[in-house]
């Protein structure tokens, strides 16, 4: 095991991230580390052992006494997650700080006639801000059967959480499960009755929406264990997943555009280090202080002032209740289906 040093979990404060190779969740490790150089006890989860062993590499050449462990686990897949589970079940005793970031959009199209539609129309700026009407996705299925990105971003998290439920739950310490959520999860792009969004081309607002509906179930499931559950919504930050979207020429070209735009709506965060300010907010908060109901969003300003507001989530109850009805069932028969 990479970096692993048993007898260190004992007084160190424990922190997963999955997705921490890159983009937002690399950036937040990197902010951590600044923040608690030698109490932390910080463990990457990541698919690719490759990747994870640069961003390692790049952790410890700026923070050279960090602890770093590295875990191999692909959210798409039902038995590595429940592989990488066992093996944390194994290293630790306790996890303070679940964050919840891998994360998919794969083959993005952007609708350029609804785009043009969309500037001369007053939902400009929620437009510019969350992406709505103007972004569709060609999804994949898995090796296990499911929707690809469901299964990314929701499904392999919440199954990961789940069986991680002993070292999460405590009645003398509490511990929090962050999820990287989006300002585009939309309740039109989900349906209960197709929850993995077979159907549908918004693959990724409906996962995202799934999992602000998620985090408000688990807090009312979990918050009498000591386990609180929060989302956040970094803004819209260039990585991987977003320079997918259109050429990288463009990109280039469109970035003083970018910064004009942050001047109207703060939510053009633009860097990871920008993007990562909400996971980094909620490190520092009291879980107990944290509204269920809200969504953390990491803004700039046009001066590039950091900070993080909460926002309403346009969530119900009920149907959170739902959904993780649904996914308790979807759990049992995939841990039947991969005789666990
Ligand atoms: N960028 C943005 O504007 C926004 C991003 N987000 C969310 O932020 C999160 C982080 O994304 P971002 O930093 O932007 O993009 P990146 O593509 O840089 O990071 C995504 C991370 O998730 C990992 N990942 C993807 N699929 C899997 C998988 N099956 N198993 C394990 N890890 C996986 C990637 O690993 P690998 O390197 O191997 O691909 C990578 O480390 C995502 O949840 C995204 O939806 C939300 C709102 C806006
Ligand atoms: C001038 C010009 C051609 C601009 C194109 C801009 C759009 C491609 C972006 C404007 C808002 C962006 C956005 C996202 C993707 C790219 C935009 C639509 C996200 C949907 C990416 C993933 C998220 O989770 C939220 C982002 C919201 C904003």
């Amino acid at each position: 095991v990479v970096g692993f040093q048993p007898g260190l979990t004992k007084m160190k404060l424990v922190v997963l991230v999955t997705g921490a190779n890159s983009g937002i969740g690399l950036a937040l490790c990197g902010r951590l580390l600044s923040e608690v150089p030698e109490g932390l006890q910080l463990c990457l989860a990541c698919r690719n052992m490759h990747r994870a062993e640069v961003a390692r590499s790049a952790l410890l050449t700026s923070h050279p006494t960090a602890h770093i462990t590295l875990l191999q686990m692909d959210t798409s897949s039902i038995s590595s997650v429940i592989k990488a589970a066992q093996e944390v079940r194994l290293r630790y005793e306790h996890l303070d700080y679940l964050y919840l970031n891998a994360g998919i959009m794969p083959n993005p199209q952007l609708d350029v006639k609804a785009f043009f539609k969309g500037l001369f129309s007053s939902r400009i700026i929620s437009m510019f801000a969350t992406g709505e009407g103007i972004l569709t996705q060609q999804d994949n299925v898995t090796s296990d059967g499911l929707q690809e990105v469901f299964a990314t971003n929701l499904f392999g998290h919440f199954l990961f959480a789940r069986e991680l439920e002993p070292l999460l739950c405590h009645t003398h310490r509490s511990s929090q499960l962050i999820w990287t959520s989006s300002s585009n999860a939309h309740r039109s792009a989900f349906d209960l009755e197709d929850m993995q969004h077979r159907r549908g081309t918004q693959p990724y607002s409906s996962s995202k929406y799934a999992s602000d509906l998620l985090s408000l179930a688990l807090n009312t499931r979990y918050n009498k264990q000591g386990l609180y559950s929060s989302v956040i919504c970094p803004g819209f930050v260039m990585t991987n997943l977003t320079y997918n979207i259109l050429p990288s020429f463009l990109w280039t070209l469109l970035m003083p555009i970018f910064w004009l735009i942050r001047v109207f709506t703060h939510t053009f965060t633009l860097t990871p280090y920008n993007g990562a300010e909400a996971l980094f907010c909620l490190f520092k908060q009291k879980p107990e202080s944290l509204d269920p109901y809200a969504k953390y969003h990491s803004l700039t300003s046009g001066l590039g002032k950091n900070y993080t507001e909460p926002k309403k989530m346009d969530i119900d109850l009920e149907m959170s209740e739902l959904l993780y009805k649904k996914l308790l069932i979807l759990e049992s028969h995939v841990k039947k289906k991969n005789s666990l």
